[in-house]
């Protein structure tokens, strides 16, 4: 493969400085490496705060009640919490963690709702001492441990109601959360749901307030999005006339996909938004029912395309014919996702990344794993030993997953705007690793 074309169109967001270098937030990507780095996740910032104002925006400009909600999985950062709670946000914390971090990041509590499938005692007694803004409710067991909490602290807290709407989403089936045998939330089809409902509407310390489900995570089509939308309006209908229920919130979950490479065409949230919103004012128009407050819960369509993660290219090994890997100094202790669910990435030279294409690698990380891929068939130029080798579309999943696997520190993380760097989080050292360990 001699001096091809691009195979790769970089992305709309990929910004090019002057000295034709890959610019993040208006700091030039190398200069980052020398005052930070590698491996470094950097954040533009403004990328993020766009992101925030299309989904509102969609809310605002139909007129209807709202809550954008963060799904802090995505990324959970101090510094992540406080600039999506600067821009009127909530945030959705799925352990005693989350909910710790989202708390000390500056999150208001009422605007934080706690979800899983398996919240442990501690961390409900947690929430309900914070008092957030709601639990959402996954399972039987929750609802007793709960009860028990709050009738030795006499107290209350909002509930919301998680069902399983029974929607198979187009998706990998790792990240597919919305189909009848799902371990999250309550069956509909066994009466399960109702059940709750009965159970929750029974109980004084409990206040329901709405109804929650999620489809999965990475969905491209919104049919799955407004198939849910119309069974859980004929679940309030339905709970409405036979229990009369009447929900302040339909929450529909996130899930909406995101470009990590050029086979991946997203609608703009707004667009995606605008429909599901449609659907529910449609269809709750049709059953007669008052217009519940719309939540919606992005965590990757927030986070996800904002980041790029910077790595120094080491080594190489080229069997003629057989493979050709490429190793940077990360691999799948920074980014798991290609290990996990086979997910796919583009690659380029942060010093020119229009440069033209000399050769097909597999990029591979520093981990003692054959499965330690970063991307795969990767088209780049000509590459030397220093090089530094830029991922985009590495903020979500990215560093909530990291590990210290083979005891690398985990990353450090910058946020970029207006040509400014803040360090964000520091690089884990080599003695923070060892924290733990309590026999010296
Ligand atoms: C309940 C819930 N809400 C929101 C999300 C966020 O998903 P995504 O990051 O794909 O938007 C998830 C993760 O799949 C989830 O489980
Ligand atoms: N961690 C997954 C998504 C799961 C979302 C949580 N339910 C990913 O990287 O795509």
């Amino acid at each position: 493969m001699k001096g091809c074309l691009k195979l790769t169109k970089l992305a709309d967001t990929v910004a090019i400085n002057q000295s034709g270098h890959l610019e993040i937030g208006g700091v030039d990507s190398l200069k980052l490496v020398k005052q930070f780095g590698t491996p470094l996740i950097a954040y533009d910032v403004k990328q993020i705060k766009a992101k925030i104002k299309h989904f509102k925006q969609a809310f605002e400009t139909a007129k209807v009640p709202f809550r954008v909600t963060y799904a802090s999985k995505a990324f959970s950062a101090l510094a992540m919490y406080r600039l999506v709670a600067s821009q009127g946000l909530g945030c959705d914390v799925v352990s005693g963690g989350e909910l710790y971090a989202a708390l000390k990041g500056g999150m208001p509590a009422k605007m934080i709702e706690f979800h899983g499938n398996n919240k442990l005692p501690a961390e409900l007694e947690m929430a309900v001492d914070a008092q957030i803004g709601c639990i959402v409710i996954d399972n039987f067991q929750e609802i007793d441990f709960l009860d028990e909490i709050l009738t030795r602290k006499q107290t209350k807290i909002p509930v919301v109601l998680r069902v399983a709407p029974g929607i198979e989403a187009e998706t990998h089936r790792y990240i597919s959360t919305g189909q009848q045998n799902s371990k999250f939330g309550f069956d509909i089809l066994s009466g399960q749901a109702d059940q709750a409902l009965q159970q929750l509407l029974a109980n004084p310390r409990m206040k329901v307030r709405g109804v929650h489900c999620h489809i999965g995570s990475q969905i491209f089509a919104v049919n799955g999005f407004l198939m849910a939308a119309d069974k859980m309006v004929e679940l309030l209908k339905n709970w409405h006339d036979r229990f009369n229920f009447e929900a302040e919130i339909l929450n529909l979950g996130g899930g909406f996909g995101t470009r990590y490479t050029n086979e991946d065409q997203p609608l703009p949230p707004e667009e995606f938004t605008t429909k599901i919103i449609q659907e529910v004012k449609k269809r709750i128009q049709a059953v007669k029912l008052p217009l519940p407050e719309i939540w919606i819960e992005p965590g990757r369509a927030l986070a996800g395309e904002a980041a790029t993660t910077l790595y120094t290219i080491g080594s190489r090994k080229d069997v003629e014919g057989v493979c050709h890997f490429l190793a940077v100094d990360g691999g799948m202790g920074d980014n798991i996702r290609p290990a996990l669910y086979q997910a796919k990435y583009e690659a380029f030279l942060a010093a020119k990344p229009r440069a033209l294409d000399e050769q097909v690698v597999t990029v591979v990380g520093k981990y003692c794993e054959s499965g330690d891929v970063l991307v795969r068939d990767a088209a780049l130029p000509n590459t030397h030993p220093g090089d530094i080798l830029a991922i985009p579309s590495t903020g979500a999943y990215g560093y909530t997953m990291a590990s210290n696997y083979n005891r690398n520190p985990r990353p450090a993380v910058v946020f970029c705007e207006n040509g400014q760097a803040k360090l964000v989080i520091r690089r884990e050292t080599y003695a923070d690793m060892l924290n733990c360990d309590v026999v010296k």
